[in-house]
């Protein structure tokens, strides 16, 4: 058998048999530990066996097991026959397991304390062994049976270094055990003085206790029953409370019968197993692997919040019960991350794209040009006179540089747009019923430029031509009409195409003048924008036809419930302004052509005739005009309606913008530089048009006037014509003029009510009597091409006297200066009747101007085809 176990190729099976053999003829343990060649090399100390034969492993284990179950009593019964190495050995593979039994393995590290990892499935086994038994008593603290029987096994080494090994072992185990034990015994003690204070202090102080213990831990209080089978009931001590517990009514002592079933396991440090903030779910268990976790979690069906994680359930109020929405950082610590929409037919343009004729039609059309008179201390901000107007300064109408002037904003957009995502500082964003919408990616000053609108400028031919062959069956419509002549189509164009209208907005679309070139782009509201704030601005939307009017779905509280206009619903006093100039202007027609009640010629006269036959044809020119003013009116209906629509949000949004620009303010504010008494039209949508006398306010928007000390003597250099307010008081104190009833008010802020516009218009529009031309307001025009707010020339001066004196008696009422009495009647009366059109015309231009502010006058987003 020797040669056997020193062959090559013996294999485990074999070791075993001489394992057997070396039992029943003792030899050397040294020749034993020979292992053959093929065996496994040894994996810890004392683990020859283990290593040479899987089965002595095994069978070491189930002796282990076997003398564990063997009651104590069995063990050390007298009684009991006792194997003696004498015995007879039915079977020599017995003795073979008897001898391997007392060759123990041992894991080193777990003797020595230092194994670090423990697989996660021993954690519940090794919780509940630590955490789930019954508190230790003095009385059990004694070692089970199964590990004394081990233990007090007697053991024979025949080799002295597995004899220390054994001896070390044990000792380590014993290190192990003993400060497990002390620790017990030390919560014992600690118990026991609890209980003595408890006893010494009263039944009250009892209760309140156990109250307070019960309260704090019952989250982690579980039921032992499975600990209270495996214990037998005269082992499960109870700990002594005091006497005065023992005397507590038998209904006291049913109810700690209960609990005495309960015992409290300690709050414990829940350990975060992998990643950062794991188990931060509600129904996370620490007891259970995170797999089971998983497991457990898929079963519930719950749908978990998956924003970022949070400190433990914090947030939860706010994203359950009441609140009901997601969690959102704070913006100062958001920063969305930049996103690419694809959108399917968006061609993209950076800059404007003049189309057919519109480049010429635009180069035809003389430019305004504007000078900044600012100083570099000055810096281009308010004050300036560019800005006032809307013009960016450049090289040729500022003497600033770029860095020390402060009205550059399309430059300052360019020098953004070559930076990253968050400089450009807006990207597209889906809505939920809007379609794609634009928010900002960054915060944006009050005013500050946003994003340009730009795309291709297309005449209003070329407009009507794309909605009714191209964009007819579209439902969004991507044109803006900022200019008489001009509209930017932007469907192919920038971003700022997907701004959605809101009738609360943030923004503002505001046409400026760069380079002598027009340019559209995206501002600030006064309030500013916060990042992740959706953009919007209002169209103020003209539909075409009712076929095309929207459903508005801003949400706001003032919101009109249309992109359009509201149907008409209710005549407003402005409509019937401008339907009395109308009038007014009709019946002046009438006068003149002598059906009225003031003709006094005689009705046969050769100059009668004559002037009949002049005023036949004069007549068929006062159709011709009678005609053009029912379009405008009609038109100006329209716009009324508009008005109407939007009056509550324009009255609220007027309010708000208390120290933004308008144009009223603008005007008023020019005027009051230049000390004219001529009253502003305030720019209002009440149904009286109210002049009042404003003290201009601070504004701090790109374009917005402040005031200032230094403008008038800017305005003075920059407008000549304005020398000519000397003349003022003349003009105010023109016999018939409204002087008194523009200053009835006491506070001198009087109201022009349509009657006294009405008389106004009867007496020569005395506004035009105004002998200086004040700066010319771009973006004011009417869509006819007659600027609104240009006041009339000296020319209209001359007619309105000379219709002033038509007025006042036909063709022989006073004579103008200018009106020598040798001039022809007939061109007396066409001028007459040209000039009362175009006053007529004017004035409906300025009536539908009034409320609309600077640029907005024209710029409004088109939709629909005309009806
Ligand atoms: C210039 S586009 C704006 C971008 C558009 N949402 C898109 O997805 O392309 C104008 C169209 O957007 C929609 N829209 C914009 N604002 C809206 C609002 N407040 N309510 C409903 N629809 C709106 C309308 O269909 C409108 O014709």
């Amino acid at each position: 058998m020797a040669d056997r176990d020193a062959s090559p190729a013996s294999d485990s099976s074999q070791s075993s048999c001489i394992a057997v053999a070396v039992d029943e003829n003792p030899a050397p343990r040294s020749s034993i530990s020979a292992s053959p060649p093929t065996s496994t090399p040894p994996t810890s100390l004392g683990d020859e066996h283990s290593v040479t034969s899987y089965v002595a492993k095994m069978e070491t284990h189930v002796d282990v097991q076997e003398e564990a179950s063997v009651p104590q009593e069995i063990i050390e019964s007298p009684d009991t026959p006792q194997p003696t190495p004498e015995a007879p050995q039915s079977e020599g593979r017995r003795s073979a397991r008897r001898s391997r039994a007392s060759v123990s393995t041992y894991n080193v590290q777990i003797l020595a304390g230092t194994a670090i990892h423990t697989p996660t499935k021993y954690l519940e086994k090794h919780h509940k062994n630590v955490l789930h038994g019954p508190a230790p008593t003095p009385a059990n603290n004694e070692v089970t049976p199964r590990k004394r029987g081990i233990k007090s096994e007697p053991k024979e080494f025949d080799d002295p270094a597995e004899e220390q090994l054994a001896t070390e072992a044990a000792q380590a185990a014993q290190r192990r055990k003993s400060s497990r034990v002390d620790l017990r015994r030390e919560a014992i003690r600690n118990l026991a003085a609890v209980g003595e204070a408890v006893a010494h202090k009263g039944p009250g102080l009892l209760s309140g206790v156990k109250n307070k213990v019960q309260h704090a831990l019952k989250s982690n209080t579980v039921r032992a029953k499975d600990t209270k089978k495996s214990t037998p009931k005269s082992s499960r001590k109870r700990p002594r409370a005091s006497k005065a517990a023992e005397t507590e009514e038998e209904t006291e002592e049913e109810d700690e019968e209960e609990e005495e079933e309960e015992y409290v396991v300690p709050v414990t440090k829940k350990w975060l197993q992998q990643g950062l903030y794991v188990g931060q779910h509600r129904d996370f268990d620490a007891r259970l692997s995170e797999a089971q976790n998983r497991i457990r979690r898929r079963a519930s069906k719950k749908t978990e919040n998956k924003h970022l994680p949070l400190p433990m359930f914090a947030g939860e109020r706010m994203m359950s019960g009441d609140f009901q929405r997601d969690f959102k950082l704070p913006f100062d610590v958001y920063n969305p991350l930049p996103r690419k929409v694809k959108v399917d037919g968006w061609g993209k343009l950076s800059k404007n794209r003049f189309i057919g004729e519109a480049s010429s039609l635009w180069k035809q059309e003389k430019q305004d040009n504007s000078t900044c008179y600012c100083e570099p201390e000055d810096g281009c901000l308010e004050t300036c006179h560019n800005r006032i107007m809307a013009y960016e300064c450049d090289s040729t109408n500022c003497r600033l540089t770029p860095e020390q002037c402060g009205n550059r904003p399309f430059a300052q957009l360019k020098k953004r747009a070559k930076g990253n995502g968050y400089d450009y500082g807006v990207e597209v964003q889906e809505t939920e019923d809007r379609g794609y919408g634009v928010r900002a990616m960054r915060t944006f000053e009050p005013h500050q430029i946003i994003v340009e609108y730009a795309g291709e400028i297309i005449t209003q031919a070329e407009c009507e031509r794309r909605m009714k062959q191209i964009y007819k069956k579209d439902k969004c419509y991507y044109l803006m009409s900022f200019d008489n002549k001009m509209i930017i189509d932007a469907t192919r164009g920038t971003i700022a195409r997907f701004v959605n209208h809101s009738c609360e907005p943030n923004c503002e679309m505001i046409k400026w003048t760069v380079g002598c070139e027009p340019r559209m782009a995206l501002f600030a509201g006064s309030r500013g924008i916060m990042t992740g704030e959706e953009l919007t601005y209002d169209y103020n939307f003209d539909p075409f036809s009712s076929k095309n009017i929207q459903e508005c779905r801003c949400g706001t509280r003032s919101c009109r419930g249309v992109l359009g206009p509201k149907p008409k619903h209710q005549p407003t006093q402005e409509k019937s302004m401008v339907s009395s100039l109308v009038a007014g202007t009709k019946r002046k027609l009438q006068e003149v052509f002598g059906s009225g009640r003031g003709s006094r010629s005689a009705p046969n006269s050769p100059k009668k005739r004559k002037i009949s036959a002049i005023g036949s044809a004069a007549l068929a020119k006062a159709r011709n005009a009678l005609a053009e003013t029912a379009a405008v009116r009609s038109q100006a209906e329209r716009d009324n309606a508009e008005v109407a629509a939007q009056r509550a949000s324009r009255e609220n949004r007027a309010l708000r913008r208390s120290s933004s620009m308008t144009l009223s303010s603008r005007r008023s504010l020019i005027r009051k530089a230049t000390r004219h008494s001529l009253p502003s039209l305030t720019a209002s949508r009440q149904t009286t048009v109210s002049i009042k006398r404003r003290t201009p306010k601070p504004m701090s928007k790109p374009g917005a006037l402040k005031p200032i000390k230094s403008l008038q003597s800017m305005l003075k250099r920059n407008t000549p014509t304005l020398q000519a307010k000397k003349l003022l008081p003349a003009a105010s104190k023109t016999p018939g003029s409204p002087a008194k009833d523009v200053d009835s008010d006491s506070d001198g802020s009087p109201n022009i009510t349509p009657a006294s516009l009405r008389s106004a218009s009867r007496k020569n529009f005395t506004q035009s009597k105004l002998p200086f031309k004040p700066l010319k307001l771009d973006g004011l025009s009417t869509p006819e091409g007659s600027d609104s707010m240009a006041f009339p020339e000296s020319d209209d001066e001359d007619a309105a006297n000379e219709f002033g004196s038509v007025a006042n008696g036909g063709i022989k009422g006073p004579k103008s200066p200018k009106s020598p009495n040798s001039r022809n009647a007939t061109s007396v009366m066409k001028n007459t009747l040209s000039r009362s059109i175009r006053g007529t015309k004017r004035a409906v231009g300025t009536a539908r101007a009034i409320g609309e502010g600077p640029s907005k006058s024209t710029i409004r987003m088109i939709t629909g085809v005309e009806a």
